[in-house]
């Protein structure tokens, strides 16, 4: 093999802080390569945010056609065209992904290399490219974005039938009849959701007490009760304990729940229970990085590996998986590594948007958190029935809710079940970040009749 090949830097994948990184490091002066061995964008772009959000808004339309004539408006029969779903995604989805490919590329002293990346020592990489070739590469600074994947489903059975994970669900030639989805956290959620607005028949089978068990109870219940209500059937505190395929093709999950064991049938099954940490290709032992049991790079708070000058940013060092984490860490390392700052992932808040609709926008603690760290707190919270947009719009399902210290004022958290809940959580988010007692928003001047109105409302509980 030719002499190893050396860079000021070099970064592995290319999601939104994998992108960003080394954009800004070359146009620092930095020699930089990056690497990615699958599609330009990272998990978001291709298989994540973007094609899911954008079907999100398909099974949206879906239903507010469903409930036109609630506003007086008049349709037809309403039928859901897959294909044409999937189309409308696929476009978005390479739009994006060509758009963020046109950048890299243009990018002065960036080499992207499009191969599978390994380490061969502390500070060298191999590179296998897409064209077959072999390229050792090194440098003094390197950042892993290598990202996650659907965890596979551990079962007994699942080896031999068809398991859909959140990839696959969203390449299916037709409308499945009947959706078994393990996993009661977002993405199960998102999906059992849309596919139910799509038309198909939606079973979600959560292990937990309850969905999304790190939310508060109330919060949990009051999704449970809306998706009952559209027509998915809901299984807690249900474990599933063996699957097969039947002779017509149908698929047979065991369940075990707290009445005993039960048996389930449906046309498709989505694995929707957890990732894993794309770090066995990367073969990182050979750099002597410590990974943790499950295989995630460790970090300290400043994304630095065991190893000086190796870094882990996104999902791959376990925490928060969200885009905007990994976006939040190449500020990290932007400040760190280019601006002489101390940046750290401790003192940051992550907010989250779980795309369901109405959507559940959070950020901050939970009541259980504070509750459990002994806080003084105070809870507030308003139904959407009690405020005005939400009813002129006929959209009154969930609530507000947020956490507030009872010695300083200042807010702690806020769980925002509501139309737009990620829009009004963010404001509460901007609060906090400014340190603004609860005060701020009960007595500030919003638009009427904006949702972001109902901030008035929902703090006035605390006073009323
Ligand atoms: C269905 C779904 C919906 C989601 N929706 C949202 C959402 O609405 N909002 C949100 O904030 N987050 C969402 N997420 C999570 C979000 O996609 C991730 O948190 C985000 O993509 C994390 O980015 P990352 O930096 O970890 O890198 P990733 O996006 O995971 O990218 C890693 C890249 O590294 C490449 N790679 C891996 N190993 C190698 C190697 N050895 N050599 C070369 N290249 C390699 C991979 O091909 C990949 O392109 C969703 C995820 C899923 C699965
Ligand atoms: N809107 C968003 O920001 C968004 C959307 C999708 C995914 N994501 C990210 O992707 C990550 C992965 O999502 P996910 O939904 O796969 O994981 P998750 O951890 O959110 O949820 C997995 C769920 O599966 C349950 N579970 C585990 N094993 C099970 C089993 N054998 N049978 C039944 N249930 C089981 C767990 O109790 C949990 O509720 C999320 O944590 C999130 O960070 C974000």
């Amino acid at each position: 093999m030719p002499q190893a090949t050396t860079y000021d830097a070099i970064v592995i994948g290319t999601s939104r802080g994998g992108r960003l990184l080394p954009i800004t490091l070359a146009k620092a002066g930095r020699n930089v390569a990056l690497i990615e061995r699958d599609h330009i964008g990272g998990v978001c772009v291709n298989v994540g945010c973007t094609p899911t959000k954008t079907m999100v808004a398909s099974a949206r339309v879906a239903y507010l056609a469903r409930r036109g004539s609630e506003y007086g408006v008049h349709t037809g029969p309403i039928s859901v065209d897959l294909q044409a779903v999937l189309q409308r995604k696929q476009g978005i989805v390479e739009g994006a992904r060509k758009g963020h490919e046109n950048l890299l590329t243009a990018a002065q002293g960036l080499d992207l290399l499009r191969g599978e990346a390994h380490f061969t020592a502390p500070k060298t990489l191999e590179v296998s490219l897409q064209d077959g070739e072999t390229r050792e590469i090194t440098a003094p600074l390197i950042v892993i974005d290598t990202g996650v994947r659907p965890a596979p489903l551990a079962i007994k059975g699942a080896e031999s039938i068809p398991v859909l994970n959140s990839t696959t669900l969203m390449e299916l030639d037709t409308l499945p009849e009947h959706l078994l989805i393990l996993g009661g956290g977002y993405i199960g959620l998102e999906f059992g959701q849309m596919f139910r607005r799509f038309g198909s028949q939606v079973t979600i089978i959560q292990r937990r007490p309850r969905l999304l068990m790190s939310e508060d109870e109330d919060v949990s219940d009051e999704i449970t009760k809306m998706f009952r209500e559209e027509g998915i059937t809901v299984l807690t505190g249900t474990t599933p304990q063996q699957v097969e395929q039947l002779s017509d093709g149908r698929i047979q999950l065991t369940v075990r729940t707290p009445q005993g064991d039960q048996q389930l049938t449906g046309s498709h099954l989505l694995a929707a229970a957890g990732r894993i940490p794309n770090t066995e290709a990367l073969t990182p032992e050979a750099a002597g990085i410590h990974l943790d049991q499950e295989g995630y790079i460790q970090v300290n708070e400043r994304l630095e590996t065991n190893v000086p000058g190796v870094y882990a940013m996104g999902d791959v060092r376990g925490g928060p998986a969200f885009t905007h984490a990994s976006y939040d860490d190449f500020r990290i390392l932007r400040t760190n590594l280019l601006e002489h700052g101390s940046a750290s992932m401790w003192d940051r808040l992550v907010p989250h948007t779980i795309f369901i609709d109405p959507q559940l926008g959070r950020v901050g603690m939970t009541e259980n958190e504070a509750r459990k760290q002994g806080r003084n707190i105070r809870v507030a919270k308003l139904p959407m029935t009690a405020v005005p947009r939400a009813l002129e719009t006929g959209e009154t399902r969930g609530f507000m809710k947020a956490v507030v210290d009872a010695d300083t004022q200042h807010i702690l958290g806020c769980a925002i079940l509501s139309i737009e809940g990620g829009e009004i959580m963010t404001i509460i988010q901007v609060a906090m970040m400014g340190k603004l007692p609860y005060t701020a928003l009960k007595e500030g001047i919003f638009t009427h009749p904006l949702l972001a109105e109902g901030l008035n409302l929902l703090f006035m509980t605390l006073d009323s």
